[in-house]
């Protein structure tokens, strides 16, 4: 039986990127829409790198949605950009808050604005690291090396030999979420690794290989870090997502930039799905034949791992098409959603 409206509990998202100033009040409601929580990306300039900038964002946040005409009740999720230099001390204040809920690794250079990330993790982070293991703060983790010699699509692979492996035994308890992974061997690492891991899956990695980024010349919206990986990598990563496994859950990395900056000759990586998150999800797990797990993966797991209630509102998709944008306003400028001009066979209820 074709379903022709779907409900579920409303949605949070792990992994979002919010930006500030114009861009932010241009796609806070975006999100606000879809989803009651999120995890928000403290990759500004300069990065979110103490508890006090965390809260001056939030409030930013909270502003944006209150300016923007019916944006449904939203709760943004504040984390620290980690840094060579984050102290302890910064790890307990994080916690006292009760509104920074996680630390983020960027390994220097490896993606838009890492440049004050991390060099050296086990050598210079253990202070903040053995804090966080003792706090329960879960640290999120890019998890690319930035080795120029590596090829461009191995970077996650080796991450998790050169980087998590050795975190992950250094640090047993240490909560860590491996963010958008986009590959068979990270899926496999998360699903059979000892101890508190996780994993977030954006929708571009459910539904697209690397052959979108190349179909009839270069297509830049397409572009997002870590790059869009083989056929075989898309299918093991729906295989994840619709396992039912509670150590996947939804985490859109939705990264806006305008679009002359995405349209460029160094164009910025990052696909914008804040418009459209769900609708993209729904389409993907029903596509592989699992709309049955889109609750437990966009509205359960991610909660749980976070130690945080579920939520009770709830969301209905109805199936009508939903054409995707050419654009959107962002700014004094446009932004292009991914998938623009296609149509997506779900859409939000308003
Ligand atoms: N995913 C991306 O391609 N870009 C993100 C950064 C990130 O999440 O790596 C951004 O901030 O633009
Ligand atoms: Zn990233
Ligand atoms: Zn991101």
């Amino acid at each position: 039986m074709t379903l022709s409206t779907f409900t579920i509990t409303r949605p949070d998202d792990w992994h979002l990127h919010l930006r500030d100033g114009d861009a932010l009040a241009a796609v806070a409601a975006h999100s606000a829409r879809q989803f009651a929580r999120a995890i928000v990306m403290p990759n500004l300039k300069p990065p979110v790198t103490t508890t006090a900038q965390a809260l001056a964002y939030r409030q930013r946040i909270a502003d944006a949605l209150a300016a923007a005409p019916d944006a449904p009740a939203f709760e943004p999720l504040m984390t620290l950009y980690l840094t060579d230099n984050t102290p302890p001390d910064e790890i307990a204040r994080a916690r006292e808050s009760g509104a920074v809920h996680a630390v983020k690794l960027y390994p220097a250079g490896a993606t838009t604005n890492s440049d004050a990330g991390v060099t050296d993790l086990l050598g210079k982070c253990a202070p903040a690291l053995e804090a966080m293991q003792r706090a329960g703060m879960p640290l999120l983790v890019h998890g690319e090396v930035t080795d120029p010699a590596i090829d461009v699509f191995d970077r996650e692979k080796a991450f998790i030999d050169t980087v998590m492996i050795p975190l992950r035994r250094a640090l047993p308890e240490l909560r860590v979420v491996f963010e958008h992974i986009t590959t068979a061997d990270a899926a496999q690492y998360v699903r059979d690794a000892e101890g508190p891991v996780a994993a977030t899956i954006t929708p571009q990695h459910l539904l697209y290989n690397r052959n979108a980024i190349f179909t009839g010349g270069v297509r830049p919206h397409w572009y997002c870090l870590p790059v869009l990986k083989r056929e075989v990598h898309r299918k093991a990563l729906v295989e994840a997502a619709t396992s039912g496994n509670p150590r996947y859950f939804l985490g859109t990395d939705s990264a806006p930039h305008a679009r002359g900056l995405k349209e460029h000759a160094c164009g910025c990586a990052g696909c914008f799905t804040g418009f459209h998150a769900i609708e993209l999800y729904a389409h993907a797990f029903e596509q592989a034949g699992r709309l049955d797990r889109l609750e437990a993966f966009a509205s359960f797991f991610g909660a749980d791992f976070y130690r945080l209630p579920r939520n009770t509102g709830r969301l209905t998709l109805l199936r009508e098409p939903l054409r995707i944008p050419d654009e959107l306003p962002f700014g004094h400028t446009t932004i292009v959603p991914l998938a623009a001009g296609e149509t997506l066979p779900w859409r939000v209820a308003n």
